[in-house]
C-alpha cells in the first residue's frame, strides 16, 4: 500500500483561518492590525515568488504587510540602516530579511547575513534567526519558534502522529531548519508548542558516516539538505514517516529532498513537494507576526 500524503496545503489553510480568526479578535480589541515588513535584496527568481506568497497569504488573514525593495548592490551599511529604521517604526510587528542575500559574484557586495540577522530587533524578530531567540529556544523557553521546524510540528500534531520516545533522524544541520527541528524534537512535552516532544533525536549531515543505516532507524525521517532527491527508497524503514523540506528547482520542476516515487512505496507517511512542508511555514510566518504585534501591544 502506498503512504498517505501528509497534506501540508490543507493543514496549513486550517492554520491559516486560525491566525485570521485571532487576527480579527486582536484587531476588534482596538489594536492596529499586525504588520510585516519584507526586506528582498536582489532579483533572485525564487526569492521573488515567496515573496508574493507570503504578502497574498498576510492579506488573506487581516495582516498588512510592506515589502521593501533592495538593489543586489546594497551595502552591508545601508541594510543595516533599513532594519534600524523598520525597527524603529511602531506599525511593523515582524521583520523579514529573505535569504539568500545576494552573492558577490551576483553583483553583491558581500554583506554579512549574520551581521544583519544580529540587527533584527528580537521582539520582531518572526523567523527567529536572532541569537536571543535561537538561545531562549534551546533553553525550552521560545518566544518565536522558527516557521518551518515549527510547521512540521504542527503537521506531525494535527495528524497524531506519535513522537515520544520515537527516533527522529534529521538530515541536515542548518540553523533554519535541520539544529533547530532536532533541538524542538528532543524537549520535553510541550515547550515547543503542541505536545510533539520527547523524541531521539539523530542529527545527520554531510559528514555522517553509514547514513542509509542511520537513516533505515528512523521512525521518522527528516529530509532537510537542500539536494534533490538525495533519499532513496532504501534508505527509508519500511512504515516510517518521511517529511521532505527540500524545495529544489530541476529545470522547471519543483523536487525535494526525498526520491519520492521510491518513499512512497516504503513510507507509511509521507509528506509531497510542493504541497508539503512550504506551505506551513508560511502559515507559522503569520502566527508568529501575530504574535509579535501582540507582545509589542503587551509593552
Ligand atoms: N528570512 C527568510 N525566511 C524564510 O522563511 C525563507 C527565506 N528567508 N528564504 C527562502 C526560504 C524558503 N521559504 C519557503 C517558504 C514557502 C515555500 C512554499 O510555500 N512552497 C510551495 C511551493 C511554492 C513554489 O511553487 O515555489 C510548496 O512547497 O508547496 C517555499 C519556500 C522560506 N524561506
Ligand atoms: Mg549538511
Amino acid at each position: 500500500m502506498p503512504a498517505t500524503r501528509l497534506d501540508g496545503k490543507k493543514i496549513a489553510a486550517e492554520i491559516r483561518s486560525e491566525v485570521a480568526a485571532d487576527v480579527e479578535t486582536f484587531v476588534s480589541g482596538g489594536n492596529p492590525p499586525p504588520q510585516l515588513a519584507a526586506v528582498l535584496v536582489g532579483e533572485d527568481p525564487a526569492s521573488q515568488v515567496y515573496v508574493r506568497n507570503k504578502e497574498r497569504a498576510c492579506e488573506k488573514a487581516g495582516i498588512a504587510s510592506r515589502l521593501d525593495r533592495m538593489p543586489a548592490a546594497t551595502t552591508e551599511a545601508e541594510l543595516l540602516a533599513k532594519v534600524a529604521e523598520l525597527n524603529a517604526d511602531p506599525a511593523v510587528s515582524g521583520i523579514l530579511v529573505q535569504l539568500p542575500l545576494p552573492a558577490k559574484a551576483a553583483g553583491g557586495t558581500g554583506i554579512d547575513e549574520r551581521a544583519v540577522l544580529d540587527a533584527i530587533d528580537p521582539i520582531k524578530d518572526v523567523d527567529a534567526f536572532s541569537p536571543v531567540n535561537v538561545g531562549l529556544l534551546m533553553q525550552g523557553r521560545p518566544r518565536f519558534l522558527p516557521c518551518t521546524p515549527h510547521g512540521i510540528i504542527q503537521l506531525l500534531h494535527r495528524t497524531g502522529i506519535e513522537t515520544s520516545g520515537k527516533h527522529v533522524v534529521v538530515v541536515g544541520r542548518s540553523d533554519i531548519v535541520g539544529k533547530p527541528m532536532a533541538m524542538m524534537l528532543a524537549q520535553k512535552d510541550s515547550t515547543c508548542g503542541p505536545a510533539v516532544a520527547n523524541a531521539t533525536v539523530t542529527l545527520a549531515h554531510s559528514r555522517t558516516q553509514n547514513l542509509t543505516e542511520i537513516c533505515r532507524q528512523a521512525d521518522i525521517l527528516i529530509a532537510a539538505v537542500g539536494r534533490p532527491e538525495m533519499i532513496r527508497g532504501d534508505m527509508i524503514q519500511p512504515g516510517a514517516v518521511v517529511i521532505d523540506v527540500g524545495i529544489n528547482r530541476v529545470g522547471d520542476k519543483l523536487v525535494g529532498d526525498v526520491a519520492f516515487a521510491e518513499a512512497e512505496s516504503v513510507a507509511s507517511a509521507i509528506t509531497p513537494v510542493p504541497g508539503g512542508v512550504g506551505p506551513l511555514t508560511i502559515a507559522m510566518l503569520l502566527h508568529n507576526t501575530l504574535m509579535a504585534a501582540k507582545l509589542q501591544a503587551a509593552k
